[in-house]
């Protein structure tokens, strides 16, 4: 193990325990999957404070500008880390979709939203 209690590449190549070790792995997935939906969340939860400021300014709620350089920069990304160009576009698209729908609530429905208080907003799709 290394100074963050995580295994390393070597130390996967040599167990003599697998189930221990995927045991292990599996602990450290579970971990970023949290991250990552919370992720998920604080970027959902910033997107109602947009269209907060969308709505109270008369701000159309389809920027393709922004999203074209979301894309982008996701792409360049992709291109660093050498990760599938396709999969992370597609994963963009699906997080813009996302925000977009909900940027529409609020901004059809004129809510005021606390930050981090999707709960609220948006439909039982997102309480689990
Ligand atoms: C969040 C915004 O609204 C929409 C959602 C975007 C996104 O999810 O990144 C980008 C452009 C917008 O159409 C924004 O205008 O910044």
């Amino acid at each position: 193990m290394n100074d963050n209690n995580t295994a390393t590449g070597s130390e996967i190549d040599a167990v003599t325990d697998p189930e221990a070790a995927l045991e292990a792995l599996r602990v450290e997935l579970d971990r970023v999957d949290r991250t990552l939906l919370e992720g998920v969340r604080d970027r959902l939860a910033l997107c109602t404070r947009v269209a907060e400021l969308k709505q109270q300014h008369d701000i159309a709620v389809l920027q393709p500008g922004r999203m074209q350089l979301v894309q982008r920069r996701a792409r360049d990304y992709a291109d660093r880390h050498g990760l599938s160009a396709e999969f992370v576009r597609e994963l963009y698209d699906l997080l813009i979709e996302e925000a977009c729908r909900v940027e529409d609530l609020i901004v059809a429905g004129g809510e005021k939203t606390a930050p981090g208080d999707l709960d609220d907003t948006v439909s039982a799709e997102h309480r689990s």
